[in-house]
């Protein structure tokens, strides 16, 4: 079943930090990601941990998805990561740094093991030069294992490959493209990555409305001040909800039916633009539902 609720914003915070926990509460994000990773210090991840699970068992998120990244299943803290997140209400564990197939098989079979709920999904980072190089065969696992999401992780990928984070991101654009491909392939969620430049609107626009041309699904955020700009350019614009009525609309007039191609407003329109426009309207149907 196709699943119609938005995923515009993911917004980090870390899982060490209780007023950014108690304010994601009310923040207008699509989506929460606690993070036990990067964003912790070695010495304070096991309070960190704690305190996630306090945090989603407490509730009170509302719509928003509750993400949890843990920390890699080769680091001293992976396997105590996912064991006291086995039983919290989260609907994804975001694994960081995968490599292979291999990687994201084990994790999946962690989860199984730690005793994690069916529906429990797995999303994982594309954040080292492996992982590029391995899309198509980790996108592929979703097949087989829990993996559902990609995320791409471009602080990362830059520090181990060299290549610069740049307004535009020229360099990177193979690795946005060959991302999407993979996980539409394998009927993935995708989210960019994060933009450092937390006063730089103009910077995480740009990056926004490259990243939504480019077929993600939306983008990963550091700061509240990115909910605002995000959430709207993930967002189908009024002109597209005009656009994608009348296509819906022209389908449904009786002078057309029977028919896979159409005029409409000087273009050419098939039913798979219909279908398009389906699913534009259900996405501003479940936001503005919000
Ligand atoms: C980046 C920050 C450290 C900035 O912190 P600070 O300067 O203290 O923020 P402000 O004073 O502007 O905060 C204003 C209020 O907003 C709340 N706040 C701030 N950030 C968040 C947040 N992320 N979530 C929820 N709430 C937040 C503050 O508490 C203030 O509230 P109030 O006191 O009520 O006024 C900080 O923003 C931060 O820690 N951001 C998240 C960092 C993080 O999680 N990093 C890890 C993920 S990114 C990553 O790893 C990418 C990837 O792996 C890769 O490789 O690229
Ligand atoms: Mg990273």
């Amino acid at each position: 079943m196709t699943d119609a609720r938005p995923l515009r914003s993911l917004l980090y915070m870390p899982a060490s930090n209780a007023r950014a926990m108690a304010k994601a509460r009310s923040l207008d994000c699509d989506a929460v990601c606690l993070d036990l990773e990067d964003a912790v210090a070695p010495e304070a991840k096991a309070e960190a941990r704690a305190a996630l699970v306090a945090e989603v068992q407490a509730g009170g998120f509302g719509h928003r998805r509750l993400i949890a990244r843990i920390n890699g299943l080769s680091t001293p803290w992976g396997h105590d990561d996912l064991a006291a997140l086995a039983q919290a209400p989260v609907e994804a564990v975001l694994a960081p740094k995968v490599d292979d197939s291999a990687n994201v098989q084990a994790l999946s079979a962690g989860m199984d093991a730690a005793g994690f709920a069916p529906d429990v999904k797995l999303w994982v980072m594309v954040e080292t030069p492996r992982a590029v190089l391995a899309l198509e065969r980790i996108a592929d696992c979703a097949r087989v294992t829990r993996l559902a999401g990609f995320v791409l992780g471009l602080n990362d990928l830059a520090k181990d490959s060299g290549i610069a984070q740049l307004p535009g991101r020229i360099a990177f654009l193979p690795v946005l493209t060959m991302a999407v491909l993979a996980a539409r392939a394998n009927g993935l969620v995708i989210l960019d990555g994060v933009c450092n430049a937390i006063e730089d609107t103009a910077r995480l626009e740009a990056e926004c409305v490259q990243a939504r041309e480019s077929g993600f699904d939306g983008k990963t955020l550091i700061h509240p001040a990115q909910l605002a700009t995000c959430n709207r350019v993930f967002a189908p614009s009024e002109a597209d909800i005009a656009e994608a009525e009348s296509i819906v609309a022209a389908f449904a007039d009786p002078a057309n039916v029977g028919k896979g191609a159409l005029r409409l407003n000087g273009k050419m329109v098939e039913l798979l633009h219909l279908a398009q426009a389906e699913k534009v309207l259900a996405t501003a149907a479940a936001i503005a539902a919000r």
